[in-house]
């Protein structure tokens, strides 16, 4: 995104990348709207529980043939921003989306590839032959991207209409935009470059932390059954389609999925950002704009909040009279005021994702004797290497 949002538009856009007013501005409109479309209630629930009912659906055609994860909870996880974002879903043998997809977790491999620092430090090695070479993919994954969002934006301002209720991301902002123009209200940072690039940061922040969060999931649960099967337990208790409400009473599924977040540590090194104001901490001088990273996820691994950090343990999470205990040093989503700024949604889809597949089907390895690498494949977000896994019905 970074490297999408410098070289292409004039100066700064989307919310990940700025700070300042317009970061300020843009992050409460993003989060009102959100809100208003359902995060944190009945409304969001129904959309995720829609996606979650079709790849039941989906998994239960697989019959027990060993398959990749990462296309069906990609399908899934996009289809619940997408339908945020533009009010549309996808099929899940849609080969544009699968393209799509494949593109993005190419984009999250070059960017971390060290030729990037080259072309940072002497932008003109990206016009030489040869050494352009990751360049040139970064600009094509660049103008498909772009050409998608610039077509649903097209899409929405055909359709647009300031009396209708907004149903969707894009129609919210556009009603923003016409309201500030025809109500002197002043446009402050809405203009539709910010909405583009807005777009692609809510669509790929809110897509490639879900999936690689689902997909480490479904490996661990893969490769410890005896979780899977306490987990399993708790869920046969209840009525076979898991809600929202159930969450408090499952302390077990709460306590898997925490240990998934906790052993994902998908961004372990979070992302750059600038010192606000001159400040000091433990004797070290900060000037103000010093770009930092905080480094604050290695309080998950740390031995003195995580005892054998290494071990995967949901029982770490639960007290001694079955209760979820509270884990300051379990960080997944940052703090802070530039704290993940779609936690709840993220909670409620790994949470309904989660616990209905685990009622609905066990996760198998093909070959018991070769279980998949636990491997960690650095990106903009850590992920597994690609692995297979037979999905069986479960017959309760
Ligand atoms: C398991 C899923 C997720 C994880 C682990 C995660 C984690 C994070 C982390 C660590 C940050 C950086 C915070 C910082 O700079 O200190 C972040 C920022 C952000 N996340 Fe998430 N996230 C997830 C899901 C989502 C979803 C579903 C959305 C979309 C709605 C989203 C949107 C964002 C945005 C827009 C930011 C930038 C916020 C800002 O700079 O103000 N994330 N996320």
């Amino acid at each position: 995104m970074f490297f999408l949002d410098i070289q292409f538009l004039d100066g700064f856009n989307g919310v990940v990348q700025i700070d300042g007013d317009k970061w300020r501005e843009q992050r409460r409109f993003s989060l009102h709207v959100l809100r208003d479309f359902g995060v944190g209630r009945a409304l969001m629930e129904d959309k995720i529980m829609h996606e979650v009912d079709i790849l039941i659906k989906h998994l239960t055609t697989l019959d027990s043939q060993p398959t990749g994860m990462t296309q069906p909870i990609a399908v899934c996880v996009g289809n619940i921003i997408n339908n945020m974002l533009f009010g549309k879903t996808f099929e899940h043998t849609d080969e544009k989306f699968l393209k799509m997809q494949k593109m993005l977790d190419k984009q999250s491999q070059i960017v971390l590839n060290p030729i990037m620092g080259l072309y940072i430090l002497a932008p003109w090695t990206t016009q030489v032959p040869g050494i352009n070479w990751y360049w040139n993919e970064l600009i094509e994954i660049r103008d498909t991207l772009w050409g998608i969002l610039a077509e649903q934006i097209l899409e929405h301002k055909k359709n647009f209409s300031p009396f209708v209720e907004p149903t969707d991301f894009t129609y919210a902002y556009l009603n923003e935009i016409y309201d500030r123009k025809h109500n002197d209200k002043g446009m402050g940072f809405f203009d539709e470059k910010q909405l583009q690039m807005l777009l692609l940061d809510l669509f790929f922040a809110g897509m490639e932390t879900t999936v690689t969060t689902a997909k480490w999931g479904i490996l661990q649960i893969m490769t410890h059954p005896e979780a899977a099967k306490k987990a399993q337990d708790e869920l046969d208790a209840l009525p076979e389609r898991i809600v929202l409400a159930d969450k408090s009473r499952l302390t077990y599924v709460n306590a898997l999925i925490n240990e998934i977040q906790r052993t994902a540590n998908i961004l372990p090194i979070n992302l750059l950002r600038a010192v606000a104001e001159d400040i000091e901490i433990d004797g070290y001088h900060f000037p103000a704009g010093s770009m930092v990273l905080p480094q604050i996820s290695i309080t998950m691994n740390d031995p003195e909040n995580f005892e054998e950090p290494e071990k995967f343990l949901p029982e770490r999470f639960i007290d001694e009279n079955n209760n979820l205990k509270k884990a300051e040093a379990l960080v997944p989503f940052s703090l802070g005021k530039r704290q993940c700024l779609g936690e709840s949604l993220a909670r409620a889809e790994l949470f309904l994702i989660f616990a209905n597949l685990l009622r609905n089907f066990d996760f198998v390895c093909p070959d018991t004797a070769n279980p998949p690498s636990l491997q960690r494949v650095y990106g903009l977000t850590v992920s597994p290497k690609p692995y297979l896994c037979i999905v069986k019905k479960r017959v309760i």
